[in-house]
């Protein structure tokens, strides 16, 4: 890639040969990746490297101070392993540049999720128009005058609050702390069980870390709506998906809308079986020109921390760092 071969002019490119986690280990302690000072790590590598958990982060060569990592989401690696090294390795991500693209994401699955799409598209695609062995596809419902619930209300979520309210939906939201008016541009804060009370539709948009795993399980579902529809486009793990399964089939939650799941990418047979939920295989982002700016945002972390010693977007835990 250009952006990528353009960093030939300040630095020296390796890449890595390795195809598994313990040759990548050991290719770490070799000449060639003994002396890489930052890192461009791509979304796929995680299937060569598996996980920046302690073991690996504790491998990297001690050369190393700067990851640069694609994507929003840096739940893959272990942060605060790198924060312990000596010297540290500081680490970014890609924020706002994939704001547009999940926030898009997100829309098609709050409507198809309303509306019951995905009964009508499976019903379809086996011949059977709305339904068929005397099931129709159910009514669905209008976005017009619903409530949204942002949970973690950062790019993504506002980008959402601007696309609900051209559907007439009404924001409100739960963070650790409230926004500035200015960023909030008029969604309501509210405390989480506010949030879980209130929302006629309930989207996911918080990092998934320690503090987040199954933030939303059955005791959390007990205290929503009944009819509630829930929206993921953050990372499978922030939900119980034995929890939700069990609210779909009590009838609590009428609908999700799931682009992650907790277990990628193996999905609960039971969301597979069931043709009124929507179903996307973690496309939030997969477009050209998302993944370009992403590509792009990632590689210019690399040469700021090679030019000024200081990474674009440090991830939040890295900022002081
Ligand atoms: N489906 C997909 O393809 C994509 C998924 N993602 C996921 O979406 C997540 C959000 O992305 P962005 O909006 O860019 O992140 P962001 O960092 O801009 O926003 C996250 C928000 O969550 C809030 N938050 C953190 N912990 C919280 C807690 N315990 N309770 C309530 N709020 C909390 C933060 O204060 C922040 O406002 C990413 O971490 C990533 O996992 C991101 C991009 C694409
Ligand atoms: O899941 C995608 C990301 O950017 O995070």
């Amino acid at each position: 890639m250009k952006t990528w071969e353009g960093l030939s002019d300040i630095a020296e490119l390796v890449e890595p040969q390795s195809t598994n986690r313990d040759d990548f280990i050991q290719e770490c302690t070799t000449y060639r990746l003994n002396g890489v000072v930052a890192v461009y790590r791509t979304a796929a590598s995680v299937s060569v490297t598996g996980l920046w958990d302690e073991e690996l982060v504790n491998a990297l060569p001690k050369s190393l101070k700067f990851c640069s990592s694609v994507g929003a989401g840096y739940d893959q690696i272990d942060v605060h392993a790198c924060s312990a090294r000596d010297p540290p390795i500081k680490v970014s991500n890609t924020p706002t540049a994939v704001d547009d693209a999940t926030a898009d994401t997100a829309m098609f699955l709050i409507l198809g999720a309303l509306r019951g799409f995905s009964y009508g598209i499976s019903a379809l695609r086996k011949g059977q128009w709305r339904g068929g062995n005397g099931e129709v596809a159910p009514l669905g419902h209008d976005p017009e005058g619903k409530t949204i619930g942002v949970l973690g209300m950062g790019g993504i979520g506002r980008n959402m609050k601007k696309k609900c309210e051209a559907f007439g939906m009404k924001t409100i939201y739960h963070n650790r702390n409230p926004l500035s008016e200015e960023l909030a541009g008029g969604a309501k804060y509210v405390s989480f069980d506010e949030l879980l009370a209130q929302s006629d539709v309930l989207s996911l948009n918080l990092p998934l870390n320690k503090k987040t795993r199954h933030i939303i399980s059955t005791a959390e579902f007990n205290n929503m709506k009944t009819g509630v529809v829930i929206i993921n486009t953050a990372r499978g793990a922030v939900m119980d998906e034995d929890a939700l399964v069990k609210a779909l089939e009590s009838g609590k939650v009428w609908s999700c809308g799931l682009d992650v799941y907790e277990d990628e990418p193996q999905i609960h047979p039971e969301l597979v079986k069931n043709p009124h939920v929507m179903l996307l295989p973690h496309m939030g982002t997969y477009t050209i020109e998302t993944m370009t700016a992403m590509e792009e945002w990632c590689i210019s972390n690399v040469r700021s921390a090679l030019e000024t010693g200081k990474l674009r977007s440090p991830v939040p835990e890295h900022v002081n760092l």
